[in-house]
């Protein structure tokens, strides 16, 4: 019989992304990725699938079920959904048990979450099942994940592109000294393909399509070769399935409009970074994490836009779960680098 009561649960540190979720168990590690999907009946709200299973339904279920990403732009865009799949996550993560004594949880949040977005992801976690959710800015997670010295009084610019959101961030002295959260990254990528291709050839591609382009053959910077990728879709005239090969060369271009508002916020971050620690950047380099990061040529672009080194971290969309799970394992240490909890709306 499956042994289904215990004492103390595990802590947890949670990557609540709008693309993708990451659970860290204290001692173990990352022990789930999963995207950040749940498809719902649409008339009863009653939650069918999470995760990986939800993901498979995008643009495929009968207009009954709904695949929603309740994560919209890095913030809770619906509370009730976000609160069942962290519920999910959580209790994945720890094995479907009981406990007596509930789990800390650390959670990250985006740099510009106002506070009422922070106090609805605090109780969301308190809701799923946390004894306690301290929270911690998106680009401090990801700065510790990708092993910079977050805690000396030196400066370390990191930029955070993930599915919603972009961080860029300059830290010293477990403070973020500047920052600024731009709310467009790989999802408005995806969007950038999807209207090109609509523009160009008459043809309707899904997100899931879109985000194949861009990670088999997208780029920030011109690359040597060109190579093609074949695309289905519905051609919007006949209404019937076509398919099509687009090139490296135009994926590029209809990408350019993204890539360039990622670099102008690093250059405008750059800019109110006070000069003893844009002289420190200026010899240590820009650390790029999150998803986002692995589009190729991105590093290449905003070393050539800023002239300066460019470093994608070793498993850029782990960053920020191990940021959190380096938080959780040091909490005493690192208490400084948390956010303060606020209370709760029902404490409030
Ligand atoms: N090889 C790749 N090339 C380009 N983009 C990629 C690649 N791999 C993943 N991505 C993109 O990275 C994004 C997801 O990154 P990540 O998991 O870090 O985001 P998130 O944490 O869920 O989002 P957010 O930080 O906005 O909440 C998606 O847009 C995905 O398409």
């Amino acid at each position: 019989m499956a042994f289904k009561f215990g004492l103390v649960a595990k802590d947890l540190g949670i990557d609540l992304g709008t693309a993708n979720s990451l659970v860290y168990v204290k001692g173990r590690g990352v022990v789930l990725l999963e995207p950040s999907v749940v498809a719902i009946r649409k008339e009863t709200g009653q939650v069918l699938a999470v995760g990986n299973e939800a993901k498979q339904m995008i643009g495929r279920t009968p207009g009954n079920i709904v695949a929603i990403r309740p994560m919209k732009d890095g913030v809770i865009a619906d509370f009730d959904i976000t609160y069942n799949m962290l519920k999910h996550f959580i209790n994945k993560a720890l094995g479907d048990k009981t406990y007596l004594i509930k789990p800390n949880v650390v959670v990250c949040v985006p740099s510009g979450a106002t506070a009422v977005e922070e106090r609805a992801i605090r109780d969301a976690a308190l809701a799923a099942g946390a004894r306690e959710a301290y929270l911690i800015e998106e680009p401090m997670a990801a700065a510790i994940g990708a092993g910079l010295p977050v805690e000396e009084p030196t400066g370390n610019l990191i930029v955070d592109i993930g599915g919603g959101t972009t961080e860029v961030a300059v830290i010293s002295f477990g403070g973020i000294v500047t920052s600024q959260s731009l709310r467009i990254a790989g999802d408005e990528m995806d969007e950038a393909i999807i209207n090109h291709i609509k523009k160009t050839y008459n043809l309707m591609i899904g997100e899931r399509t879109a985000e194949e382009i861009k990670i088999n053959i997208g780029s920030a910077y011109p690359q040597d070769t060109v190579t093609t990728y074949e695309v289905k879709g519905r051609d919007l005239i006949t209404g019937l399935p076509r398919t099509i090969e687009v090139s490296s060369e135009e994926i590029y271009k209809a990408l350019k409009e993204p890539v360039s508002a990622i670099v102008e916020a690093i250059k405008a971050t750059l800019e109110k970074t006070p000069p003893e620690l844009a002289a420190d950047i200026m010899d240590r380099g820009i650390m790029l994490a999150g998803g986002g990061s692995l589009l190729k040529g991105l590093d290449k672009l905003i070393s050539a836009e800023t002239h300066m080194p460019v470093h994608v971290a070793e498993e850029p969309m782990y960053c920020v779960a191990y940021g959190t799970g380096k938080a959780l394992e040091n909490l005493n240490v690192l208490r400084n680098v948390l956010k303060t909890p606020k209370k709760s709306i029902k404490e409030a």
